[in-house]
């Protein structure tokens, strides 16, 4: 059972009462006075950034995927070869230290195509300064990870002219985030909870599922399984899944599977689920439904990734761990050699 004694203890610096004020955190970003950019004539946008901030560029890559603009995402070092005038350049750092994507600000810097960088300060910042690139600072709130949605939603109003995103569409998405919270939030430790009834039934390695649009919420909710919960998490696109890593049911696993849904998933894709289900519950192999809210793919995306990131903060702390350090990143930080950048 979970109390707030419980909650306070084990999460030693409140990582839960941040997702607490996750929605009005959003709105806030929204609202306050960023000053936006205008890019015109864009056809394609880049989006450089690791973890959390790499998550940010999923998310765009999602929402813009029915748009005429390119998306193209760089979870690493290296820029594509196809950027040109015509692109946009957004670079992500919530600390603004981390290497892979300043590598890719300083590439980018050098080009002839369109730059902005978004961070809290760090080296970005300097970096920005130093260059006279676009750079917006946006406060670091607790840790990179339980930033995602202040950085989200200053991201969406600075750059709303140059993305083809409806107001509506953010609106309904910050109103989702206000109904979702009630139902999840550390006020509700009951059963009734969706995040804690999933964090209860995790006992092994959860292996979820997804339909193509919540790629952006399945890598959200395994990274937070591992950074926060600091256990092992896998995803599998259900339609690839579907010509290769079904097999692996052959053999009896301690792997957990997690179906991700949307509530308008392709038709196609509906098929698929149900097909699976069925498999499984032949095979007597237990498996949990989620799905998401209606809406638009933002809202769909930003309230299944809070409802997500809640279950490892209660799988964290039902597990007695820690939610906030991350000390196998911090040593692989301590052992690279970050003197070029
Ligand atoms: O957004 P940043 O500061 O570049 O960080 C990227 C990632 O860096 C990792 O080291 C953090 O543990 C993640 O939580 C984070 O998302």
């Amino acid at each position: 059972m979970l109390d707030v004694a419980t909650m306070d203890k084990v999460d030693a610096r409140g990582m839960y009462k941040i997702y607490d004020s996750w929605p009005e955190i959003a709105r806030k970003s929204y609202e306050s006075n960023h000053e936006p950019v205008d890019f015109h004539d864009i056809d394609h946008i880049v989006f450089a950034g690791m973890g959390g901030s790499g998550t940010i560029g999923d998310l765009f890559s999602s929402i813009l995927s029915k748009s005429d603009i390119h998306v193209s995402l760089i979870k690493g070092y290296l820029l594509p070869k196809t950027v040109d005038k015509n692109t946009l350049v957004i670079t992500t750092s919530i600390s603004g230290n981390t290497s892979e994507t300043l590598t890719v600000l300083d590439s980018a810097a050098k080009l002839d195509c369109r730059l902005i960088a978004f961070s809290s300060g760090g080296k970005m910042e300097d970096m920005c300064k130093k260059n006279q690139i676009k750079f917006r600072k946006i406060p670091l709130i607790h840790s990179p990870r339980t930033s995602l949605v202040s950085f989200t939603y200053s991201i969406l109003k600075t750059l709303n002219s140059a993305l083809p995103i409806k107001k509506n569409d953010i609106v309904e998405s910050l109103d989702e985030l206000d109904i979702m919270k009630k139902q999840i939030f550390s006020h509700n430790l009951s059963d009734s909870n969706p995040s804690i009834n999933l964090a209860n039934w995790i006992s092994g390695i959860p292996i979820i599922y997804y339909p193509h649009g919540l790629q952006s919420t399945a890598t959200r909710f395994k990274s937070s399984l591992q950074e926060n919960a600091k256990i092992h998490a896998i995803t599998e696109d259900i339609i690839e899944a579907c010509h290769n890593g079904m097999v692996s049911w052959e053999k009896p696993s301690t792997v957990q599977p997690i179906l991700l849904q949307g509530k308008d998933d392709y038709i196609k894709t509906k098929e698929r689920f149900d097909i699976i289900k069925e498999f499984f519950m032949k095979k007597d192999i237990d498996f949990k439904e989620i799905h998401s809210v209606s809406g638009n793919i933002l809202t769909k995306i930003i309230s299944l990734i809070y409802m997500l990131d809640y279950v490892s903060i209660y799988k964290a702390v039902l597990s007695k761990t820690d939610p906030s350090p991350v000390l196998p990143i911090d040593y692989i930080k301590s052992r690279l050699d970050t003197n070029n950048i």
